[in-house]
Formats: structure tokens, C-alpha cells, sequence
């Protein structure tokens, strides 16, 4: 059986604002290498609360497991380090080693590509490369190529169209081959057929690189298309649940 890169289980995330409380119940949330999940559900159900809590920018409130077991650098994908306890982390405030954490193994596609307005293409793709220290460009070229953006490099973002920004960004989470890439609304600013192909560009390469894959999404039927593994977000009372154990459903096929 595949061992889960990311493993959550009776996670529960609370929040209020003013007199609006919001609750978050991640029962079971494990991520293999290979898995490419999406991630739906009503607005404000909690898909991008879900997605912060992956990328260890949320807390939890309280977890019963919350692991993670990165592959040893170097191997991409490959032999996997001991496990990570995330929890233990966050209650001992390790800040520094969670940042560390997300900066080598994840990647994050924002909804407008978030670039970095001053930097050309290339350095927007390179940012993470440079500041882990990772020889440049790597891979970065390739990946360039691939989706589209090499002939862009010298550009600056606001130089180049919304699609390209959107490779772009996607070219920037993949260039460091982290071991999971977690996509928020990555092709909402895009019109459908541009959103097609870079949902589909999206998967491909991360395929390639054997990164697994979570994406948000409001559209169930492009996730559906891309091939991904629908994952809903169900609100009942008083809360929102995420279920998805990959590592059961592999076992059970
Ligand atoms: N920074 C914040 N402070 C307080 N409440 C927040 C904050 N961000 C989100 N919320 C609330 O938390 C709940 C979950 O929000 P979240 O953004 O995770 O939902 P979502 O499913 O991604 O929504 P959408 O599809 O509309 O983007 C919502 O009730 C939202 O209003």
C-alpha cells in the first residue's frame, strides 16, 4: 500500500467572525504521491480553509493526527523521511520549521497568479528555486517549455496576457518539484476554453513531475474532465466535512 504523504484525521478547524462561528471537520484526509484530488463544494463551505490547513498556513484547532512525510531531497518522489508531526509543531508555536516545511515540499497556484510584479517571468519562476538555494535554472526551463511561457521569460507580469500569468504561476509552484502542489480557483479568472487547458497543463505536469495534487474548484464537471478524484465538501449542522482517504481507496480497487 502506498504510504500517505499527507495524513489528517479528526482535524476540526474553528473560527468566528463577529457573531458567525465556522467549523471545519476534516474526519479523514489522506494525500498519496500520484493522487489528484479537486476539491468542490458551496461557497464558503471551507475548500480553501481545507487547502490552508494542507499548506500549514491555518492551524488546526485541535487533530487527532496531523503528519506529514515529505520525500528526502534530492529524490523526488522517491524514498520518503521520517514522519513530520504537523500538530506537535503548531502547539509548540515552530513557526520557522513549519514555513520550512511548506517552502521545500509545496507549491501554491493563487486564483489571480499572485506573481510578483516587479520580478520578470523567469525570476517569478526561479523565486523559490533561489531561496532554497536550489542551483537555477534546473528544471525551471522545461517546465517553461512545456506550459508555454519560455519565449515570455524577460517579460514582466503585467506584460503578459491573464492565461499566461496563470502558466506562469503554475510554472513558479512546480520549479522547486515539491512533492504536493495545492491550487486555489486556479482557472476562475480565465475564460472556459483557456480554463480547460490549463486545468488539463496543470495535471499534466504534475503528473510528470509526481507531485500529488489538490486544486479548489467551483467547476465539478472541468475536474471531472481533467480526470481528477472529486472530493466534496459537505456542510450539515453546524459544521463543513472533508472526507478522503486515498490510501483506502487504493487498497479497496
Ligand atoms: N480570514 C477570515 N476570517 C474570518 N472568517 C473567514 C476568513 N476567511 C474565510 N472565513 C469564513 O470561513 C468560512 C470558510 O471560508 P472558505 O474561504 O474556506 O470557504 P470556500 O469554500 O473556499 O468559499 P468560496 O468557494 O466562496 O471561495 C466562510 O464562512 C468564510 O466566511
Amino acid at each position: 500500500m502506498t504510504e500517505p504523504l499527507v495524513d489528517l484525521q479528526d482535524c476540526v478547524h474553528e473560527r468566528a467572525a463577529g457573531s458567525d462561528r465556522f467549523r471545519l471537520a476534516v474526519e479523514r484526509f489522506t494525500l498519496c504521491p500520484g493522487d489528484q484530488i479537486a476539491l468542490v463544494g458551496p461557497s464558503g463551505c471551507g475548500k480553501s480553509t481545507t487547502l490552508d490547513l494542507l499548506s500549514l498556513i491555518v492551524a488546526p484547532t485541535r487533530a487527532g493526527r496531523f503528519t506529514l512525510r515529505m520525500p528526502q531531497a534530492g529524490t523526488l518522489a522517491g524514498t520518503l523521511a521520517e514522519p513530520v508531526d504537523v500538530m506537535a509543531l503548531w502547539r509548540r508555536g515552530a513557526r520557522d520549521r513549519l514555513t520550512a516545511l511548506r517552502a521545500a515540499h509545496m507549491g501554491y497556484v493563487l486564483q489571480t497568479g499572485g506573481l510578483v510584479p516587479f520580478l520578470s517571468v523567469r525570476e517569478n519562476v526561479l523565486l523559490t528555486r533561489r531561496a532554497l538555494g536550489l542551483p537555477c535554472p534546473g528544471p525551471a526551463v522545461t517546465l517553461m517549455e512545456t506550459l508555454g511561457v519560455a519565449e515570455l521569460g524577460r517579460r514582466l507580469p503585467r506584460q503578459i496576457s491573464i492565461g499566461q500569468r496563470q502558466r506562469v504561476a503554475i510554472a513558479r509552484a512546480l520549479a522547486h518539484q515539491p512533492a504536493v502542489i495545492l491550487a486555489d480557483e486556479p482557472t476562475a479568472s480565465l475564460d472556459p476554453s483557456l480554463a480547460e487547458g490549463t486545468m488539463k497543463l496543470l495535471s499534466a505536469v504534475a503528473r510528470f513531475q509526481k507531485a500529488a495534487l489538490v486544486v479548489v474548484t467551483h467547476d465539478h464537471r472541468l475536474a471531472e474532465r481533467t480526470g481528477l478524484t472529486v472530493v466534496e465538501c459537505r456542510t450539515g449542522a453546524g459544521a463543513s466535512v472533508v472526507r478522503h482517504d486515498s490510501a483506502r481507496a487504493e487498497a479497496a480497487a
